[in-house]
């Protein structure tokens, strides 16, 4: 687990329950050797008789104790609202048992045989987490609003009260290492769910690395994820870090995480199970550090049903779950949507933020938006566009502005008729990838000039998020003025 984490404060204090007594012992010892103050149990009660004379640290616990179940001690602290990040050890396999920990409140988990370095780095998490925050007030979601993560929950705008629930959800669950499941449709901000995430953790300061897993071409996927060594594979000319080792003391996204195939769940199955990953081409392990926030638009469970997605993986990733709910059913968010994505529009085109008259905004609340905030976004992206005055005029034709005309490709058919003609067959390419990314590069480089070469508005007008532009810029090998990112690979971080 973590390898970087400073050194713990010297006074904490940590309780160790477990009733084997050589495990007590190994445990006891490695924790002074840290140099952390010890106190161990046998049992529950014990535990909790500790617990009822002084406050801990961190309390590490068995889950299969004499008297009872660790979770059992999980419980009475969670109702006794205690600030003890609790830490509890679980049989190798019993994926059930991890997961309800988590779900009970558990800071994180080790699983036995208990792998020493990460179990040093787990207490050290832990520790560190506590002892950042004001420890009454840390189990209450209002508790997260501090400086650094008021932001990230403000970005998330909306105050109706299923955006509120989402909010105070966030900041409830940022705080342990528990994975979460990000739902909802399409464009309704699942990834700044996930960004808030982050930023209201005790990872906050780490990286945030974010992945389209339907971005990413099937060859790539275990590359991408875990690494590879120089010469380890057709075209890898250098030792690359995967996304498990970027993300290394902060957040892993998984966006899209329905789409993985099933060979690459099982991969990442067994990543999040034995922490750890190996780069292709490596005999070396490198531990994982990192929380898990995945997210889809699909129905995961439906596709568990269906055979298309391991039942054990989402078991894994949806420990905790947080729905967004689609802009139709809290269109009272709308007014305060439209100012700030305005206000951002503005921003990022250097000029006056627009005016919105009460009329359009009705119109705006009439109009479907099955694309949810990132259509609102490109209409508004759009009507700032073409606005010639002050007052914002807004265009709900339907959004296919980029006309898809076939061109003269490499060894493609000849086009039969213009794409307007509705009756004409499609172009019959006798190359399809070649022909298809020949119009990609062609949609690509016409947004980006028109946008002055801004990825961020061409990615706007193309409905994409900054990342797939990126993903595809780098993919087609689209050479931009002054990039600063030549080596982008899908990622932001
Ligand atoms: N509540 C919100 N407040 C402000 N902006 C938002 C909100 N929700 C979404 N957005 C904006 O809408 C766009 C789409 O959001 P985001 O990429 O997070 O959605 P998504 O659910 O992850 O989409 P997809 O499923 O297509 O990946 C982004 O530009 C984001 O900043």
């Amino acid at each position: 687990m973590a390898q970087t984490l400073a050194s713990p404060p010297a006074s904490a204090q940590v309780l160790v329950v477990d009733d084997e007594p050589d495990l007590r012992t190994l445990y006891e010892l490695t924790l002074l050797r840290e140099g952390y103050r010890v106190d161990a149990a046998a049992t529950l009660n014990e535990a909790w008789q500790l617990l009822q004379d002084r406050r801990f640290d961190a309390v590490i616990t068995d889950m299969r104790l004499p008297d009872g179940l660790g979770l059992e001690l999980l419980q009475r602290m969670g109702a006794q609202q205690r600030a003890e990040r609790c830490i509890v050890m679980t049989a190798y396999g019993s994926a059930e048992n991890a997961v309800e920990a988590l779900k009970a409140g558990a800071f994180d988990y080790l699983t036995k045989p208990v792998d020493l370095k990460q179990f040093r780095n787990v207490v050290a998490s832990a520790i560190q987490d506590g002892a950042g925050k004001a420890r009454p007030a840390a189990r209450s979601p209002g508790a997260a609003r501090s400086a650094g993560n008021e932001g990230a929950l403000q970005r998330l705008v909306g105050e109706s009260a299923s955006m509120r629930l989402v909010k105070e959800r966030i900041a409830k669950v940022a705080r342990s290492m528990a994975p979460v499941l990000v739902r909802g449709e399409s464009g309704t901000g699942k990834e700044l769910v996930a960004r808030a995430v982050h930023a209201c953790s005790h990872r906050a300061d780490g990286p945030f690395i974010a992945v389209n897993c339907s971005a990413i071409p099937e060859t790539l996927l275990e590359a991408e994820f875990f690494g590879a060594k120089k010469g380890s594979y057709t075209g890898a000319t250098a030792d690359r870090e995967g996304y498990f080792q970027a993300a290394r003391g902060g957040t892993l996204f998984l966006d899209e995480i329905g789409d993985l195939p099933l060979p690459m769940q099982s991969k990442l199955l067994r990543a999040i199970q034995e922490r750890q990953v190996r780069a292709l081409g490596s005999t070396q392990e490198d531990a994982v550090d990192a929380r898990i926030v995945s997210a889809t638009h699909r129905d995961l469970a439906a596709d568990v049903q269906a055979g298309r997605f391991r039942q054990d993986l989402f078991y894994r990733l949806n420990v905790i779950e947080i729905v967004v709910p689609p802009l139709r059913e809290r269109r009272e968010d709308l007014p305060a949507l439209c100012e700030a994505l305005l206000a951002r529009i503005a921003t990022e085109s250097g000029m006056p933020v627009p005016h919105l008259s009460e009329q359009v905004l009705r119109q705006l609340c009439e109009h479907p938006l099955p694309g949810n905030v990132r259509e609102l976004e490109n209409l508004l992206h759009r009507a700032v566009a073409l606005s010639d005055g002050d007052e914002l005029q807004v265009d709900f034709a339907p959004t296919n502005a980029v006309p898809l005309m076939p061109r003269e490709v490499p060894e493609a058919a000849p086009v039969a008729a213009p794409a307007a003609a509705p009756a004409a067959p499609l172009p019959m390419p006798s190359d399809l990838q070649a022909y298809l990314d020949q119009q990609e590069r062609e949609i690509l480089v016409q947004a980006l000039r028109q946008t002055g070469f801004n990825r961020t508005a061409a990615a706007q007008r193309l409905g994409l998020s900054l990342r797939q532009i990126r993903y595809r810029i780098a993919r087609l090998a689209i050479s931009t003025p002054g990039s600063e990112e030549p080596n982008d690979d899908g990622t932001s971080a």
